[in-house]
């Protein structure tokens, strides 16, 4: 048989069926099943005139598959499930009056390049494509359902808020209170409450979701997963994210600038990345300039055969400049900290972390002085942490947080509730928001990815021998 037959053969290879489990999403008719049916507005909206035809509707049986990429040889695994989830979109039927609906939005947790974007797009998209005309935005995260007055938003007012960085709505950490925030929901007559925010405030979404239940209330709640870290589990990237690794080239190469320009230089930079490295990661493979990519799911070492140092030593005689990129969560076990800096927690309960940056700054000038006394030596240590999300979001951020918009709200007019919306393989899904809430995504140091980084800076693997 020659390649072309073999080719031909696999080509028409016949998949034995595909087992495949369907996650379910909960729905307000799950305890109130006499909710009323309306028919979608879109249907006398001039504006989507093809909403009569095939194919313009998502319908309840329309899926995504969360895992896409198989093995063409035969070896498909059929035994173990594939998980699919809700294609998001508008449906024919809804199960809101738009005149009845009181919209809440809020926005909880750190910062993200595209949260305006996010909150203009559910003002605007709740109003021209549904008609609802009474939407509010919390002030200040989760404390503000309680603890003051909500702003009345309109799409006059929201016009511009995509070409603001942060949040017109403001938001904080700590100050979740379970009762008091549905309290407040149900006296201020919401039935349609939008939460952005990262893994912490979509837990605190889930025990909301799960009281409003326990409460039978006729109240919709959508997640929109927001964290610059890129580290939500099942959707393919969070918003903000790709804004934020094109906002630290300009640290990188101002470090590498830096570095070059001087005998023995360093350029240091440190990056976002509480937990995960991914916007290190990026930063480093967009920006070719980096000689060392240092993250928290890779622990790294300083002293030794295959340490920072020895590398290091070996770059600057190659070179005579080294630019280390450096994710704030990484290498936090090697930082000295006094029994007080063991406990310390920002407002939601967040372990405080040490600057990993000052310290690998002091610990790199403590070992030239010490190797090298008498030789030039210079580092430059750049922090641009907060520059990085608190700019507006590029184009394709800005896309994407309208279409997150526009998905939460057709789903929540259908009555879905307790869930998260975000793209898997490209497509927008509907996911519950209990899974989305507890799946974390870290940088994977097996795959490709990081093997790439290896290659094209050449570090060491840390993995001491
Ligand atoms: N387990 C939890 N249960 C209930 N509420 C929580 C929980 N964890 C965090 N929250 C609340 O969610 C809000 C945001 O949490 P947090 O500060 O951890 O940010 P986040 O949503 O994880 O975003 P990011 O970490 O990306 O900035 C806070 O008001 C916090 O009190
Ligand atoms: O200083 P703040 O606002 O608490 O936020 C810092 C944290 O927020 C994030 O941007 C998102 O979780 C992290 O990268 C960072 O550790
Ligand atoms: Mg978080």
């Amino acid at each position: 048989m020659n390649t072309n037959d073999a080719q031909d053969q696999l080509e028409c290879l016949t998949i034995s069926p595909i087992n495949v489990k369907l996650k379910r999403l909960p729905r307000l008719t799950d305890y109130l099943p006499n909710l009323q049916t309306h028919t979608n507005p879109l249907q006398h909206n001039a504006f989507y005139h093809h909403s009569d035809k095939d194919g313009f509707y998502i319908s309840h049986s329309d899926v995504i598959l969360s895992q896409i990429v198989f093995d063409f040889s035969g070896n498909f695994p059929s035994s173990s499930p594939h998980l699919a989830y809700h294609h998001a979109g508008p449906r024919k039927e809804i199960l809101f009056d738009p005149q009845k609906v009181r919209a809440a939005i809020v926005t909880c947790g750190g910062l993200c390049p595209g949260l305006n974007t996010v909150i203009r797009e559910l003002v605007v998209g709740l109003w021209e494509l549904y008609g609802v005309r009474e939407i509010f935005g919390i002030k200040a995260g989760y404390r503000g359902f309680y603890s003051g007055d909500p702003i009345r938003l309109d799409p006059k007012l929201v016009h511009n808020w995509h070409k603001r960085g942060g949040t017109v709505l403001e938001t904080s950490r700590g100050g979740f209170d379970l009762h008091k925030i549905v309290d407040a929901i149900q006296s201020r007559g919401y039935n349609q409450v939008y939460i952005i925010g990262g893994d912490g405030t979509l837990r605190g979404a889930v025990q909301i979701f799960n009281e409003i239940q326990r409460r039978k209330l006729n109240v919709a709640v959508s997640g929109i997963p927001k964290t610059v870290d890129n580290d939500v589990g099942i959707i393919d990237r969070s918003f903000g994210f790709q804004t934020a690794v094109e906002m630290a080239q300009e640290a990188i190469s101002a470090a590498h600038v830096e570095a070059e320009s001087a005998p023995n230089g360093i350029g240091l930079v440190k990056l976002m990345g509480r937990n995960t490295g991914h916007i290190t990661l990026d930063a480093t493979l967009s920006s070719c300039d980096v000689d060392c990519c240092l993250i928290p799911e890779n622990d790294f070492y300083l002293e030794g055969k295959g340490g920072l140092f020895e590398f290091l030593d070996l770059r600057l005689k190659e070179n005579g400049h080294a630019v280390i990129v450096v994710a704030e969560g990484a290498g936090q076990d090697m930082i000295p900290r006094n029994e007080s800096q063991k406990q310390e927690k920002d407002d939601s309960g967040n372990l405080s972390f040490l600057d990993v940056g000052v310290w690998l700054n002091s610990e790199l000038k403590k070992w030239w002085e010490r190797d090298h006394k008498g030789e030039l030596f210079t580092v430059k240590y750049i922090d641009p942490t907060y520059m990085i999300r608190a700019v507006t979001a590029n184009a394709t951020d800005n896309l994407y947080c309208t279409l997150l918009a526009h998905s939460a709200i057709h789903g929540i007019m259908a009555g879905y509730t307790g869930f998260v919306t975000g793209p898997i393989n490209g497509n927008y899904a509907y996911i519950p928001m209990d899974e989305v809430a507890q799946a974390k995504s870290p940088v994977n140091t097996n795959d490709h990815k990081w093997a790439w980084v290896r290659s094209v800076t050449a570090q060491p693997d840390f993995r001491r021998t």
